[in-house]
């Protein structure tokens, strides 16, 4: 079942102001993106910094006002009051920064049952720290740790925190925003291995955003790949690990380290990624494409199915066959 399906979604910013106050430059962050989470499944989201994982996720949730696009969630369209309510109840983000998204002042216990608060629920004490002490459980931490503070906590329990803070409502979708970029590699291998837990105990569907290609792969069952604000290619993960199909996505992948030495991996594209304030026409690869032709330096390509569950914005992508 299609749990959220984002439809055409832009996101563009303006930037700076010009002596009267009027907006100097836009930059077009998400331009005309389409993406579908289905109910249980975690989407993997890939791209270089900058190509806007973030601005996606946040515009598609919410937290930022959409320039754009639809989403629908369950089918209904979260303009309306109702479906719009529900969904920021069942849809909630955790973030990069466990020391930044955490706010110091507060006890964990309060951090958690905020949201609990926000939406009225809980109210009787008792029966909130009841269910702060079952959530912090399901993080693996201490019910003692509901007093205690953030800076008094690792990285990795802090991310814990935040998840824990993140399933207070019950919700049926977590966007993990780079949820452990900033953690140490073994603590990484943690957050992740709870991750997938926590979704076979409670059904959750993830929109997984990450630099590390591997990662996603072990998260997720379809990846969608960004560049410069578009998604490029969409696919089962394995496939688009193992036999990816647009040319920025055999880039991406090609530059995994490798542990081979004597391996050379892959060749260094042609020049470096265009500024978002001045985008190419035509495909926003083509200038680091080899295999730019004049179609692709005028017509920008759309997102279309090259093969069984297998998407590309490419123009030389055919039936599904590597370039
Ligand atoms: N609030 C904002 N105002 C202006 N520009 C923004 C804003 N937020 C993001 N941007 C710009 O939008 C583009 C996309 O940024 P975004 O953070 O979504 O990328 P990202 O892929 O998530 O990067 P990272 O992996 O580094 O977090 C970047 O050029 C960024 O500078």
């Amino acid at each position: 079942m299609e749990l959220i399906d984002a439809r055409h979604i832009t996101k563009v910013f303006t930037v700076g102001t010009d002596w009267l106050g009027r907006p100097k430059k836009v930059l077009a962050a998400v331009q005309d993106m389409s993406l579908v989470i289905h109910q249980g499944e975690t989407v993997g989201l890939v791209g270089e910094s900058g190509c806007g994982k973030s601005t996606f996720a946040r515009t598609v949730l919410g937290l930022y006002g959409k320039t754009g696009g639809t989403v629908l969630y369950k089918g209904r369209d979260t303009r309306d009051l109702a479906a719009g309510e529900l969904y920021r109840r069942q849809v909630q983000m955790i973030f990069q920064d466990p020391y930044s998204s955490l706010d110091p002042r507060m006890t964990v216990e309060e951090i958690i049952s905020e949201p609990l608060r926000n939406y009225h629920l809980c109210a009787d004490g008792r029966e909130r720290r009841k269910r702060v002490a079952g959530l912090l459980n399901q993080v693996d931490l201490r019910a003692e740790a509901a007093q205690r503070y953030p800076h008094e906590f690792s990285g990795g329990q802090r991310q814990r925190v935040g998840i824990a803070r993140a399933l207070a409502l019950e919700p049926e979708c977590i966007f993990c925003d780079e949820p452990i970029s900033a953690l140490d590699v073994s603590v990484q291998v943690q957050i992740v291995n709870m991750l997938r837990r926590l979704q076979q105990e409670l059904g959750l569907s993830y929109l997984f955003i990450a630099h590390d290609l591997t990662m996603v792969h072990h998260m997720s069952r379809r990846i969608g790949v960004m560049y410069l604000g578009r998604l490029v290619e969409l696919g089962p993960g394995s496939e688009v690990f193992c036999r990816p199909l647009h040319p920025y996505t055999q880039l991406l992948i090609a530059s995994v380290p490798r542990p081979d030495p004597a391996d050379p991996g892959a060749p260094d594209a042609a020049g470096e990624v265009p500024s978002p304030l001045e985008l190419p026409a035509g495909c926003v690869f083509h200038p680091r494409c080899p295999y730019a032709n004049q179609r692709c330096r005028t017509e920008t390509p759309v997102l279309r199915q090259v093969g069984a569950d297998r998407f590309a914005a490419c123009h030389q992508v055919q039936g599904g066959d590597a370039l």
